[in-house]
């Protein structure tokens, strides 16, 4: 009796360490657009939860990543902010497009040139053979800039339907901001990419490197949502683990 005791212990413990602990997936998600219309405001907001104080003209890529938790599971978010301007874009700008999950285009409400260019940001992702399976969303940026607004809300959606992409409107400087009545209406950049990395776990279930015998390889995790941020931000110019 104690001999098979210890083996049913034996084999609990045995199963459980079996499991190789669960890795933290990373979602590349690339921001493109042209020069000033906030993609790196907008990256860093959602990484450091803030409005920066100043930026530059981004050369190549910079890269901000942000933990959450979506479901029960840890998510690295990786936000690649690439250079708007193309004499900053040529040495960078096959990196950029590599394993890429999913794509964010950022115009200026307030320019409507910055609105004009995104074809040609969308003929960029196809020459470096992204495939429309890779989600991509529209953001037009700078809504608290109301007295400006020069692209129409009609105009946009109408692109973006054309694009099969979701439109958001939305401010880097001010979401949510209910206390001078400006964006109102506009969507959190927080919601913005959470939404995109809801999408993609959606597509992507979690696939262990060994799994254990009768899972079928694929773990469902589930639990209560819980977002937490390590604020991280850096500047690089390549990532290892991508
Ligand atoms: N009012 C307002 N200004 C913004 C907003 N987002 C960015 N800006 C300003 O727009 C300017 C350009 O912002 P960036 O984030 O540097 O633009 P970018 O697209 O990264 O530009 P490149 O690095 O050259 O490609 C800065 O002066 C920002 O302060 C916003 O939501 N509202």
């Amino acid at each position: 009796m104690a001999e098979s005791g210890s083996a049913a212990e034996l084999s609990g413990s045995l199963t459980s360490s079996a499991l190789p602990p669960p890795r933290t997936r990373i979602f590349k998600i690339i921001v493109i657009g042209d020069s000033g219309v906030g993609k790196t405001c907008l990256t860093f907001r959602f990484c450091a939860g803030r409005f920066p104080e100043k930026t530059e003209a981004t050369i190549g890529v910079d890269f901000r990543e942000r933990l959450v938790e979506i479901d029960g599971e840890k998510i690295k978010i990786q936000l690649w902010d690439t250079a708007g301007q193309e004499r900053f874009r040529k040495s960078m700008v096959q990196h950029y497009y590599r394993n890429v999950h999913a794509v964010v285009f950022v115009y200026d409400v307030t320019n409507t040139a910055s609105f004009r260019s995104l074809p040609a940001w969308i003929e960029e992702c196809k020459q470096h053979a992204l495939g429309t399976e890779v989600p991509r969303i529209l953001v037009g940026n700078k809504c608290d800039l109301q007295d400006s607004v020069q692209v129409g809300t009609d105009v946009a959606q109408q692109f973006a339907d054309t694009h099969s992409m979701p439109l958001f409107e939305t401010s880097a400087k001010s979401p949510n901001s209910l206390g001078d009545g400006s964006c109102r209406d506009s969507d959190h950049v927080e919601a913005i990419f959470m939404t995109v990395a809801h999408k993609l776990k959606s597509q992507k279930p979690l696939v262990l490197s060994q799994p254990p015998e009768g899972s079928g390889g694929t773990i469902t995790l589930s639990g209560g949502r819980n977002d937490g941020s390590d604020g991280g931000g850096g500047r690089g110019w390549s990532c290892s683990s991508c």
